[in-house]
C-alpha cells in the first residue's frame, strides 16, 4: 500500500477514535453528576485500576501490537482528561518541580489536572488536610535505600488516608553541561547518592558529593556552575537543560520507589489490594510476636515492616506494617481484631489497589 493510502486509513481511524473519545467523555460527565448528587469521591483509584487491568488483559488476549506500558499510558491520559471534566482537581506533591515525586504524580494523574509543588512532606499533608488540594503524592520507600522516615513520622499526626500507590522505576542519570573529566563536585539528594554508591566509588572516586534537598535543586545548581554535575531523573535534567553524561547509574537495575497518594477517603476493594497499618504494641515480652501471629494463622502475607520511635516516650516504637488484602475482607478484619488485642493503639493508614511499576 502507498504511504498516502495508509495515512488515509489512519485518518479514518482517528475520526472514529475522536468520536468515541467524546462519547466516553459524555458518559464521564454523567458519572460526575451522579457522584455529585451522591456526594461521593470524584477520583476513583479502584475503578481506574480495574479499567487498566481489564484493558491490559484484553490486549494480551488480542495479542495487540501495543505493549501493556503503552496501553496504560494512553488510558492514563484519557482518564486524566475525564477527571478534569468531573472536577478541577489539584494534586500537591513533594517538590520542587521535576522531582521523581512530580513524575510519579504525573504518572498517576496525567497531564490534565493541576499540580502544586510543596517544599516539605508535612506541607503536602497540610494542604490536603485543609482542603487546598484534593490529593497529595509523597515518597514512602525505595527498594535500595529503604523507608522515607519523614513520611512515616507525618502519618503519626495525620488523619489522612492512603488511597492509592505508585511504583516507579527510578533511573538516576549523571547529568551536566561539561565533560566528565571537568567535574569537581556532584549534587544530589542523599537517597539518590545511596542508590548510586558503588558506581560513584568506582567511576568518580575523587569528586566532592554534596547533598541537597531534591534532585531538582541538584539540577538547578549544576546548571549554574562550570565544574559541577548532578544525579537526577530525566525530568529534572530536561527542565534545566542538562545533558546525560552517564545514564542509569543506580547500583541495582530494578531500583524502584513506592509513592503514596494521600486523601480523605479510603478506596473500595478491587480484589487485589494492600492495607497499611500503624500500631504500638503493649510493653511486655512477646507482644510483637503475638500481635503478628494472626497474619500467619490466617495466611495473610505481610509485605513490609518498619519501626519508628513514637516521639512520645523513650524506647517506645510505632510499627508500620503492610499486608495483602482489603480492610473490608473478613479475613483481614479477623486478623486486625487479633492484632489489636496485643496493642495499645492500631490505625489503618489506608487500603488501596496494588499496582504494577510504571
Ligand atoms: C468516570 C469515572 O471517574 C473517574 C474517571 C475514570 C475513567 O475515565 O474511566 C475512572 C475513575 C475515576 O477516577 C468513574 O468513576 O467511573
Amino acid at each position: 500500500m502507498k504511504l498516502t493510502d495508509i495515512r488515509r486509513k489512519i485518518d479514518a481511524i482517528d475520526d472514529q477514535l475522536l468520536k468515541l473519545l467524546n462519547e466516553r467523555a459524555d458518559l464521564v460527565h454523567e458519572v460526575g453528576l451522579v457522584k455529585r448528587a451522591e456526594g461521593s469521591e470524584i477520583y476513583a483509584p479502584e475503578r481506574e485500576e480495574a479499567v487498566l487491568r481489564s484493558l491490559t488483559e484484553k490486549n494480551a488476549q488480542l495479542q495487540g501490537r501495543l505493549p501493556e506500558k503503552s496501553i496504560r499510558a494512553i488510558y492514563r491520559e484519557i482518564m486524566s482528561a475525564s477527571l478534569a471534566l468531573e472536577k478541577d482537581l489539584t494534586i500537591a506533591y513533594f517538590g520542587p518541580e521535576s522531582t521523581n515525586t512530580h513524575q510519579a504524580a504525573r504518572s498517576k494523574f496525567g497531564a490534565s489536572v493541576n499540580y502544586t509543588p510543596k517544599t516539605t512532606i508535612s506541607d503536602v499533608f497540610d494542604v490536603v488536610a485543609r482542603g487546598n488540594a484534593d490529593y497529595g503524592v509523597v515518597p514512602i520507600e525505595n527498594s535500595t535505600e529503604g523507608a522515607v522516615n519523614h513520611t512515616l513520622d507525618v502519618f503519626m499526626e495525620s488523619e489522612l488516608r492512603i488511597c492509592a500507590q505508585v511504583l516507579m522505576k527510578i533511573e538516576n542519570h549523571l547529568v551536566a553541561n561539561i565533560p566528565r573529566e571537568k567535574i569537581k563536585r556532584v549534587y544530589s539528594h542523599p537517597q539518590v547518592f545511596g542508590q548510586c554508591r558503588n558506581w560513584l566509588r568506582q567511576n568518580l572516586p575523587h569528586v566532592e558529593l554534596i547533598e541537597v534537598s531534591s534532585t531538582a535543586r541538584a539540577a538547578e545548581l549544576a546548571a549554574g556552575e562550570a565544574d559541577a554535575a548532578a544525579i537526577t531523573g530525566p525530568m529534572a535534567a530536561e527542565t534545566h537543560g542538562l545533558q546525560i553524561l552517564a545514564p542509569s547509574i543506580q547500583d541495582i537495575a530494578t531500583n524502584t520507589t513506592r509513592f503514596l497518594v494521600i486523601g480523605k477517603t479510603p478506596s473500595p476493594p478491587t480484589g487485589d489490594d494492600r492495607t497499611s497499618l500503624m500500631f504500638c504494641v503493649q510493653d511486655k515480652p512477646g507482644a510483637l510476636f503475638h500481635a503478628l501471629e494472626p497474619f500467619n494463622r490466617l495466611k495473610i502475607s505481610m509485605s513490609k515492616i518498619e519501626s519508628r520511635p513514637s516521639k512520645r516516650k523513650a524506647w517506645e516504637y510505632f510499627f508500620f506494617v503492610d499486608i495483602d488484602g482489603h480492610a473490608s475482607e473478613e479475613k483481614v478484619q479477623q486478623a486486625l481484631e487479633g492484632l489489636s488485642q496485643h496493642c495499645t493503639f492500631v490505625k489503618i493508614l489506608g487500603t488501596y489497589p496494588k499496582t504494577l511499576p510504571t
